[in-house]
C-alpha cells in the first residue's frame, strides 16, 4: 500500500506544517503536524478542556464506533521551546492520505499549553520519530509509520515541505516527479530516538565549502535551522547590521539587509539553501528588523535541520534496516 497527503503551511512564514488525517468511524478530519523530531500521535480532543480549544478540530472517540480505551494508559510530553500536553489513550482507525491503520494509538489531550492552544490551525501531531521516543506509559505506542510498515510497498517515508506552498509526504513509495538526478543516502543512527545523521559540511554564499561533519537531527516539526556557533556567526558576518540578539533571542538583521545563500552537504551532495528561506520573518509586523531562520544550536545541546533546511530538499526517510536519510534535488 502506498499513501500520499499534503504538508500545508499554517501560517504566512511557514512556522509549521499541517497534514489531513481521519480518525475513527465515521471518519473525523484533523490536520496534524508530522514530526520526524518526536513520537507521539496526540490531537485535541472532547476530552481538552474548551478553555484551551481555540478553533482547533477535536477528535470525540465516543463518536467512533472503532474507537477503544488503552484502559490505564497515560502520556505527557514537553517539546524544548516548553510547550507541551498530556492525557490519555485509546486505539482507533486512523488514515493519512488514504493509507489506513487500524487501531492506531491516538493520545487525547487532557491539557495543552498555550502555544498549542494559540496555533488555531493545528490540531495535533502525528509523531515520525522512532518509536523508543513515544511517551505513552505504561507501555509505549508504535507510531504511524512503525504500525504501517507491513503494509507498505516500500519502507519509507518521502517529505517534500515547500517555501510559502503547499508540499505532501509520501507513505510507501518514492514520487520520482518531486526530484530530480538521484537520492544521496547517508547513515541514520537511530539513538535515542531521533533521524539522527551527519552533514558533510557547509558553505557561506559563493564561499568555499568547509567539509566538516556535523551530527544533527532532520526534524519536520521544527520550524528553523539551528547549527553551531561559529558556522551562524561565519553565516551572519555576511550580513550588514545582522547582531545577535539577547532581547530577542537570536540573530536579528534589518529586513533590507541581503542575505547570502547557506549550502549544506549530504556526503558529496551539495543543497542551497535561498537566502528567503533565512529572512524568516520581521520580529513584529510593523518592524523593519528580521529574525534569522538560521539559529545558533548552543542553547539546545543538539543541531537541528529543522523546516528552512529540510524545504529545500526532497527527503527520504527510509525505515529499512539499518535505517538511513536520502537527499533530492528539487
Ligand atoms: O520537539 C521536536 C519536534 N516537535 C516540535 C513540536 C512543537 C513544539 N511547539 C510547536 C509549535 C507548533 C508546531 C509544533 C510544535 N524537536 C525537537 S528534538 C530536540 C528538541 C529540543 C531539545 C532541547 C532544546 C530545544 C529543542 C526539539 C524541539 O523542542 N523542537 C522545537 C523547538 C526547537 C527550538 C526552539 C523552539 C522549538
Amino acid at each position: 500500500d502506498t499513501g500520499s497527503a499534503a504538508a500545508v503551511p499554517i501560517n504566512e512564514v511557514d512556522i509549521a506544517y499541517v497534514t489531513p488525517v481521519t480518525v475513527g468511524t465515521p471518519p473525523q478530519t484533523l490536520m496534524l503536524d508530522l514530526d520526524t523530531g518526536s513520537s507521539d500521535l496526540w490531537v485535541f480532543s472532547s476530552l481538552t478542556p474548551s478553555s484551551q480549544v481555540r478553533g482547533q478540530e477535536i477528535y470525540s472517540p465516543a463518536k467512533s464506533s472503532t474507537s477503544k480505551l488503552l484502559s490505564g494508559h497515560t502520556w505527557s510530553i514537553r517539546y524544548g521551546d516548553g510547550s507541551g500536553s498530556r492525557g490519555t489513550v485509546y486505539t482507533d482507525n486512523f488514515t493519512i492520505g488514504g493509507l489506513e491503520v487500524e487501531s492506531q494509538a491516538v493520545q487525547t489531550a487532557q491539557e495543552v499549553s498555550s502555544s498549542f492552544t494559540q496555533e488555531q490551525s493545528l490540531d495535533g501531531l502525528v509523531g515520525l520519530g522512532f518509536s523508543t521516543l513515544n511517551t505513552v506509559r505504561p507501555s509505549s505506542q508504535l507510531t504511524f509509520f512503525d504500525n504501517a510498515r507491513p503494509k507498505l510497498d516500500e519502507e519509507v517515508f518521502t517529505a517534500d515541505l515547500k517555501y510559502h506552498a503547499t508540499g505532501s509526504y509520501d507513505f510507501g513509495f518514492i514520487d520520482r516527479a518531486k526530484y530530480t538526478g538521484n537520492i544521496t543516502y547517508t547513515p541514520v543512527q537511530q539513538s535515542p530516538g531521533y533521524w539522527t545523521h551527519s552533514l558533510s559540511g557547509y558553505a557561506v554564499g559563493s564561499g568555499a565549502f568547509q567539509s566538516t561533519q556535523i551530527q544533527g537531527i532532520s526534524d519536520t516539526g521544527t520550524t528553523l535551522l539551528y547549527l553551531p556557533t561559529a558556522i551562524v556567526t561565519a553565516y551572519y558576518r555576511q550580513v550588514q547590521g545582522a547582531q545577535n540578539s539577547q532581547y530577542y533571542g537570536g540573530y536579528v538583521f534589518p529586513c533590507s539587509s541581503t542575505l547570502p545563500t547557506f549550502t549544506f552537504g549530504i556526503e558529496g551532495a551539495r543543497f542551497t539553501i535561498p537566502a528567503s528561506y533565512i529572512n524568516y520573518t520581521r520580529i513584529s509586523p510593523t518592524s523593519s528588523t528580521c529574525y534569522g531562520g538560521l539559529q545558533s544550536s548552543s542553547g539546545l545541546g543538539i543541531n537541528i535541520f529543522g523546516d528552512v533546511a529540510l524545504k529545500a530538499a526532497f527527503v527520504v526517510f527510509s525505515g529499512t534496516n539499518p535505517p538511513r536519510i536520502g537527499f533530492g534535488t528539487k
